[in-house]
């Protein structure tokens, strides 16, 4: 749980995950500046020299500032919601992990009032992201183009999305700290492993939960809600099934209690 004052703007970070041309990354950091943004993170990136430099312009400072990391787990702490970029619509490939989509306006209204740190995605040139990277995504936006080309260049992408965001305002609601958010999803993944959930299905049923709950963006006192709710229903199954009562038996300082 975020502590002390409440901090009430909305910070933007941009992680480009993997990038593998110079150009692109100086043109980020340009557009980037362009709409006054200058959180970048990056993600094993390809080497930064002269073409980074020249492509950024007059944002050498943006670049120079980037954050270099080895993980998506580096690129992301601190982050409130993660926030996946896509050009490929799962519409067209079937695939139900790039569902639901949205459009970079709909994600605007949502967070329109909101606080916290977003980061946002961006995948790598050749492959975007892997099936496991875009499972831990809070949400998927897409931009719409057209479907004879619906991949964009990277920095393009990355300045459309920025466009359509900028100007938003942190407000009065909170977003819960992303720590919590993937404290409740574990929550509700053991939920899962609990009520024998058809194994088959779970790594679906616990997508779409995450799915469900980042879009919501709930608030901190939301999520502790949640999660004590699905605590003391596991607490309650465990109870039912006698085995908490006999793990506790087990423990010689608890003995006293049960007899
Ligand atoms: C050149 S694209 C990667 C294309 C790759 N073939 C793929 O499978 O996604 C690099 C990144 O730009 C972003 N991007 C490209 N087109 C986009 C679009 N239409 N909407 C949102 N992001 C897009 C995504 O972050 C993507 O991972």
């Amino acid at each position: 749980m975020r502590s002390g004052l409440r901090n009430l703007s909305l910070n933007i970070r941009v992680v480009l995950v993997e990038p593998m041309y110079q150009g692109n990354v100086g043109s980020v950091a340009r557009a980037m500046k362009n709409f006054g943004y200058s959180d970048l993170v990056l993600m094993n990136p390809c080497e930064l020299e002269g073409q980074a430099r020249a492509m950024s312009s007059h944002a050498r400072d943006v670049l120079e500032g980037a954050r270099i990391v080895s993980t998506l787990e580096e690129a992301v702490k601190g982050a409130d919601l993660l926030i996946g970029t896509t050009g490929v619509s799962s519409l067209k490939t079937g695939e139900h992990i790039r569902l639901p989509l949205y459009t970079v306006k709909e994600v605007r209204e949502k967070l329109k009032g909101c606080s916290g740190t977003i980061a946002l995605l961006f995948g790598r040139e050749d492959n975007g992201f892997s099936n496991d990277e875009l499972k831990g995504f809070d949400m998927l936006v897409t931009v719409p183009t057209s479907e004879i080309y619906p991949i964009m260049n990277l920095s393009h992408a990355v300045a459309i999305v920025l466009y359509e965001l900028s100007g938003l305002e942190g407000g009065s609601n909170p977003l819960a700290d992303g720590f919590d958010l993937q404290l409740l999803y574990g929550h509700l993944d053991e939920l899962l492993e609990e009520i024998d959930y058809p194994a088959h299905k779970k790594d679906k049923t616990s997508l779409m939960l995450r799915r469900i709950l980042g879009r919501a963006g709930l608030t901190p006192r939301e999520v502790q809600t949640l999660r004590g709710i699905i605590r003391k229903s596991e607490r309650k199954m465990r109870l039912a099934s006698g085995v908490e009562t006999l793990q506790k038996i087990e423990d010689p300082g608890s003995i006293e209690k049960f007899i």
